[in-house]
Parts: C-alpha cells; sequence; structure tokens
C-alpha cells in the first residue's frame, strides 16, 4: 500500500503527536492532556502528516511568522516547524513530498519567505533554503572578566528591578515588538510561545524551572529591557560556589540597557558561570567585558533558514546603506522564484523588477537566501564557487549594497 501525505484532521491529531515525538527521539507515548493543550494552538490545515496503513510515519507543520529585514520592516513569512519522518519510511522521500507542498501552498499564500530552524545542515538547501542568520553562545567565567565585583547597579541613573513572570508576560511582548522594528533576523512570537517561555502553559517532557526576570529601567523611568535566566545548584568541594545562570532570553531596546542587564547576570553572588543563549555572533557582550577572553565562544553554528519564495518583495522590503544596481540571475530548480531581476537601491528605497538585459551575477536562490538578510558576503560566495559573476567586480558591488552593519539575530528556536 502505498504511503499517503495530506494534512491531518483532529481525529489523527494524537497519533501525529506520537509520529513526532517518535522523530525527535522523545518517548513516543503522548502525555495525558497533551492533545488538548496543543490543538486549539495548531492549524489543522498546515499541519501535515504522511499515513501509513492508517498510522502516521511523517509530520510537518508551518505557521505565520513576521520576519524583520535590514531596515525593520516585518515580511510575512511561513515558519517550518516539526519536520519528523519516523525511522522505519526515511529516505524515501516523504520530507520531498511535504515540502513540496508546503512551499507550493506558502507561495499561493502570498508569503515573501519560508523560515525553519534547521536540526542539521545538510536537509534544506535542496529546498531553495540558505543559512540567513547564524548562532553564538558564549560561557562567561565571571572570575575572569575583570568585572567590578562591587557594583550593585547600573551608573546610570537607571535601575534594576526583579520582576515576576506574569509582568514579564505583559511587558515583554511589547519590548519584544519594539525590538523587532529594529533589528533584522528576529521573528515574531506566538501567544503560546509566550506562555510556554513564561511557564504558564507547561509543556509535557520540557520539564519548566521557573525563572528569575529583571528588568532595566532608564533614568527617565522607561523600561527598556529585561533578562529572564535561570540559575542551577552547583557547589565544589571546597565549598565553593560554582553556580551557572543561563540567560533565556535577553531585550534591549538601547545599548545601555544592554550594558546594564549583562553586567547584573555576571554579578550575581554565586554565579560563577553565565551561559548567554543564543546571540548574533556580533553581540556586544564579549566586549561589555573588561576582559572579553572571559567569554568563550561555546557554540557557533548556522541558524535560521530562510528561502526566498517572492524575489521582488523581498528585496523591495529591506534597506540598503548604498546606491547602486545590479542585474540578478537566480536558478530555483523548484520554479517558484527563479527568474532574472533588476534591482536598483538607494538609501531612500529600492525597486526590484524582472528584467530581460544581462546578468552582474548567477546564483541559485539559496544564495541569495544567504545574503538577503546582510550576513554572507557575494565576494566569499564567489569564491567558493556557489556564485558566476559574469561582470567583473559585481560580487563587491553586491557587498557594498546587501552587507548591514550588525549581523541578523534570530534568538528564538521554532
Ligand atoms: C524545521 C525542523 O523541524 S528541523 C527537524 C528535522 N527533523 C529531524 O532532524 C528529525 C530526524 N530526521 C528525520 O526525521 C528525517 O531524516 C528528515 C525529516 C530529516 C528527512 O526525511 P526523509 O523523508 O528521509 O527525506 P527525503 O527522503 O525526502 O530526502 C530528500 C533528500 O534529502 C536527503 N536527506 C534527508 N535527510 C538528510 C539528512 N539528515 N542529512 C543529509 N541528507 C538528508 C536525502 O538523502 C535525499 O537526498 P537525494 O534526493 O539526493 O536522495
Amino acid at each position: 500500500m502505498s504511503v499517503e501525505a495530506r494534512t491531518v484532521t483532529e481525529s489523527e491529531f494524537p497519533d501525529w503527536l506520537r509520529a513526532r515525538r517518535t522523530g525527535f527521539l522523545q518517548p513516543p507515548a503522548v502525555p495525558e492532556g497533551e492533545s488538548a493543550k496543543l490543538l486549539p494552538h495548531t492549524d489543522l490545515t498546515r499541519t501535515r502528516g504522511a499515513f501509513d496503513a492508517g498510522r502516521c510515519v511523517a509530520t510537518f507543520r508551518s505557521f505565520a511568522q513576521e520576519l524583520t529585514v535590514p531596515g525593520g520592516a516585518a515580511i510575512a513569512a511561513s515558519a517550518v516547524s516539526a519536520v519528523t519522518v519516523s525511522p522505519t519510511h526515511r529516505r524515501r522521500g516523504l520530507l520531498s513530498r511535504m515540502m513540496g507542498a508546503e512551499l507550493a501552498e506558502s507561495k499561493e499564500r502570498g508569503d515573501v519567505v519560508s523560515t525553519l530552524i534547521a536540526a542539521e545542515y545538510p536537509i534544506y538547501g535542496r529546498y531553495g533554503y540558505g543559512p540567513a542568520a547564524w548562532t553564538t553562545e558564549w560561557t562567561v567565567d565571571v572570575r575572569r572578566s575583570a568585572l567590578d565585583p562591587r557594583w550593585s547597579g547600573p551608573g546610570d541613573g537607571g535601575r534594576i528591578d526583579l520582576v515576576d513572570a506574569s509582568d514579564i508576560r505583559r511587558t515583554g511582548p511589547v519590548l519584544h515588538d519594539r525590538l523587532r522594528a529594529l533589528r533584522h533576523g528576529l521573528v515574531s512570537r506566538t501567544q503560546l510561545g509566550w506562555d510556554v517561555r513564561m511557564g504558564l502553559v507547561p509543556l509535557p517532557d520540557q520539564p519548566f524551572t521557573e525563572r528569575f526576570h529583571a528588568t532595566y529601567r532608564s533614568a527617565s523611568g522607561e523600561v527598556e529591557g529585561y533578562v529572564s535566566y535561570s540559575a542551577d545548584d552547583t557547589w565544589d568541594d571546597g565549598k565553593q560556589p560554582m553556580n551557572t545562570a543561563t540567560v533565556r532570553d535577553l531585550i534591549a531596546l538601547t545599548p545601555a540597557a544592554e550594558r546594564a542587564l549583562w553586567h547584573f547576570v555576571c554579578s550575581i553572588d554565586w554565579i560563577t558561570l553565565v551561559k548567554s543563549g543564543h546571540r548574533a555572533p556580533d553581540d556586544l557582550l564579549p566586549l561589555l567585558l573588561p576582559d572579553p577572553r572571559a567569554a568563550r565562544v561555546t557554540t557557533h553554528a548556522d541558524f535560521l533558514w530562510v528561502r526566498i519564495l517572492d524575489v521582488v518583495r523581498a528585496l523591495e522590503a529591506r534597506t540598503y546603506a548604498a546606491s547602486g544596481s545590479l542585474v540578478l540571475e537566480l536558478h530555483d530548480p523548484a520554479g517558484l522564484a527563479g527568474g532574472r531581476f533588476r534591482l536598483d537601491v538607494s538609501p531612500e528605497g529600492a525597486a526590484c523588477a524582472p528584467t530581460t538585459v544581462s546578468p552582474d551575477l548567477v546564483m541559485d536562490v539559496r544564495e541569495l537566501a544567504a545574503l538577503f538578510l546582510g550576513d554572507e558576503s557575494a565576494v566569499r560566495l564567489a569564491a567558493l564557487g556557489r556564485l558566476e559573476e559574469p561582470t567583473p567586480g559585481a560580487a563587491a558591488r553586491a557587498d557594498t549594497l546587501l552587507r548591514t552593519s550588525r549581523r541578523p539575530w534570530c534568538p528564538d528556536v521554532f
């Protein structure tokens, strides 16, 4: 009997959850109440499964998301998540079938891009996705940071206050939305995501430890950022505290807030190590420390992958720091976004339209995804043989136009 790939019904949802848990190597039995808890937050018209003899053997879902592009505009994205194929059914094309259906529908819906956090690097390039934002995680050895251990709050007239989860549940989304308008690479968060983050909706098998929350308030009284962190309880044999604080979220609208919040986490008695969580590779953290070597990089990897579905809207939505023109020839084996496009940009705005004139650069659509948020360099891609440059110097020109002074940052796993 052939394996059927399609959207799932409400009655199949518990079996879909079991298959998802199996694919992610979690104990397969769906805990009591999990299905009822997740169903109201699940759009079944965007939840796919593959069924073999009535049993769910593959899962895939997407949901509406906004992605901030350089300049602060938010574009419509379809966020792909929960991708699994059971070990019995791998490498038979099930992911390709579900992905093909998703991308076609996403294009039809009018999404500008599709986004995902890739479990493994080699999976998604074949579908036109490229790594658009990388993540770096640091571990700070507080005792070597040379921060003043007598610090008891910001010296700029601002203040740090410990607050409750309910305060962050109220103010966090507002601060996060304001940051989204300032920082490209950020993605919108769902209401469920905030509830889970604050422990208000506990998800089975993701044991939740209540977090500490602190806000930074500027001298004028405005809350400009917050940090949420958890701490372990470790002491060495000599009765010395060796506790680690793990930052779960640190949102700062101003450099003053960023500085004060990091300094706060690095000044808590008993805390000797601070784990930063997902930050942009050019995060200020190491250089906020008098001795930046106290911040050791513990992770550096591709993180947010983007698949461009509408080249014109994607390139017109973002801003550019310089003025110039480029003709791009894009190959897209899936037939969704390929073609030849002329891009005219200046700090005042951008215009992009199909053209027949000779191209300056020729590349696969996945390479454009890596360039899109300003992170990757066209010169580097040319050196790697992933981009052709029929017009000499066009890759360097593309870098002048497309690259951004700050690197994109996506702190969220979704
Ligand atoms: C956004 C997210 O949810 S990320 C989470 C992704 N899920 C996981 O990592 C869970 C464990 N892995 C799995 O469930 C599956 O192996 C999946 C979903 C990654 C792949 O599903 P499959 O149905 O086996 O993929 P499918 O058969 O369609 O493969 C298509 C192509 O991709 C290749 N491919 C698939 N998975 C991988 C991989 N992990 N590494 C390298 N290549 C891969 C296949 O070899 C195939 O290549 P080919 O066309 O040259 O023959």
